[in-house]
């Protein structure tokens, strides 16, 4: 049953946008982002990077096919707040377990509907991403003055560390499928189921590691490789991940990240990471692979991004050799992908697992799988361009 209820979301800017209640009762504080996927509600919502965000669908109608257990990325919705436009009335798909409505009250989750997201976001496009708060229950009685004194209160997404919050708390391991080839230690900073099953397909044991572990943890594993995971928050506020895979990098350990893995690595080669005017997130975002010229329709969510030359390759601040740009957003140029020169280890901005989203990206996992073998196939590792050069 859609709800009559008053609810009203506010943006730190005083924009008010009265709807109806949604999901849980209450009040909910974040960062207010749009992402423009027609598809995949299910796997945004349990997307561990988007915590501390208030996340409006561009797409007029959610929740037709319902919610079940095989599409969540995750153990649980993630988002601080959910802004749709028009909720189905019905659920309506053989996979189906339970209705979108039903999960979030579960949760706990504070959304509002009937709000022309699409206003809101062509709002957000020309003013910034902004804090901003959903108020509905009781805390729709609270005057407009309190309402945005507690927007104004909220964390900025700037400056803020959330790894803790989403990370595992104890390591846990997926098997390969198949035939082992290797194995790969995941650092958890928000993983998504889909990332984990797109590396055990390809014949590596995945071990998944609480965020707060060391580089000595890491090396002591014996592992082939590194992941650093998709997550939320500012890399600028991880410094401790930065530090530890210089340590790997150092020890010649191979390496591929996702998104937040991506910003990281950034970071510890060196270079700056800025927050963009209003993100990038939806499931066909256009990438330029530099390599082969090939464009790529790409699943993407990320509000920060790296700052270095997308031209030509330079040296890494932080001495880890050449590095070069090898991917770009072909609507605004942004940095979409890394790729160190003289070491084993790239990474990329957006969703190579795509869940949801288009496929293009997928052979990222396979060079993954070809930079591990081709360690594997080194005589003596000690010699290998990924030491002399660090
Ligand atoms: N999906 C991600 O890993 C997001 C990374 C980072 N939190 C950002 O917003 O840019």
């Amino acid at each position: 049953m859609l709800a009559t209820e008053p609810a009203v979301l506010v943006l730190e800017d005083g924009t008010r946008y009265v709807g109806r209640a949604y999901g849980a009762r209450g009040r909910t504080l974040g960062e207010a982002v749009f992402a423009t996927g027609m598809t995949g509600y299910q796997e945004t919502l349990t997307d561990p990077s988007y915590a501390g965000q208030i996340v409006l669908q561009t797409a007029p109608h959610i929740g037709n096919t319902g919610t079940n257990d095989e599409d969540m990325e995750s153990r649980q919705i993630w988002v601080a707040g959910y802004v749709v436009r028009e909720p189905s009335r019905v659920v309506s798909n053989f996979r189906a377990q339970r209705s979108l409505d039903d999960d979030l009250v579960a949760q706990g989750v504070v959304g509002i509907s009937g709000i022309d997201t699409r206003a809101v976001t062509r709002h957000i496009r020309s003013a910034g991403a902004m804090r901003s708060g959903i108020f509905s229950g009781e805390d729709f009685g609270l005057s407009d003055g309190e309402q945005l004194d507690l927007v104004l209160a909220g964390a900025p997404m700037k400056g803020r560390n959330l790894s803790a919050e989403v990370s595992t708390v104890e390591p846990y391991t997926v098997p390969a499928v198949g035939e082992k080839v290797g194995s790969v230690a995941v650092l958890d900073l928000g993983v998504k189921k889909s990332t984990l099953e797109n590396l055990a397909a390809r014949g590596l044991d995945v071990h998944v590691l609480p965020q707060q572990v060391s580089a000595q943890d890491v090396l002591g594993l014996g592992v082939d490789a590194l992941f650093f995971s998709n997550g939320p928050g500012d890399p600028q506020a991880s410094g401790k991940h930065v530090a530890l895979l210089q340590e790997t990098l150092r020890a010649g350990l191979p390496y591929f990240g996702i998104c937040f893995g991506n910003q990281l690595l950034g970071r510890a080669l060196g270079l700056d990471t800025y927050k963009l005017p209003f993100g990038h997130r939806g499931i066909n975002q256009p990438v330029l692979d530099k390599r082969t010229g090939r464009v790529e329709i790409t699943a993407q969510n990320h509000g920060f991004a790296v700052k270095a030359p997308i031209d030509a390759s330079f040296d890494s601040p932080a001495g880890f050799g050449r590095v070069e740009v090898s991917h770009f957003s072909l609507n605004d140029q942004v940095v979409e992908g890394l790729n160190c020169l003289d070491l084993n280890a790239f990474s990329v901005q957006y969703h190579p697992e795509a869940a949801a989203g288009p496929h293009d990206a997928n052979y990222l996992f396979d060079r993954f799988l070809d930079m591990i073998r081709a360690q594997h196939g080194a005589a003596d590792p000690s010699t290998s361009n990924s030491q002399e050069n660090v």
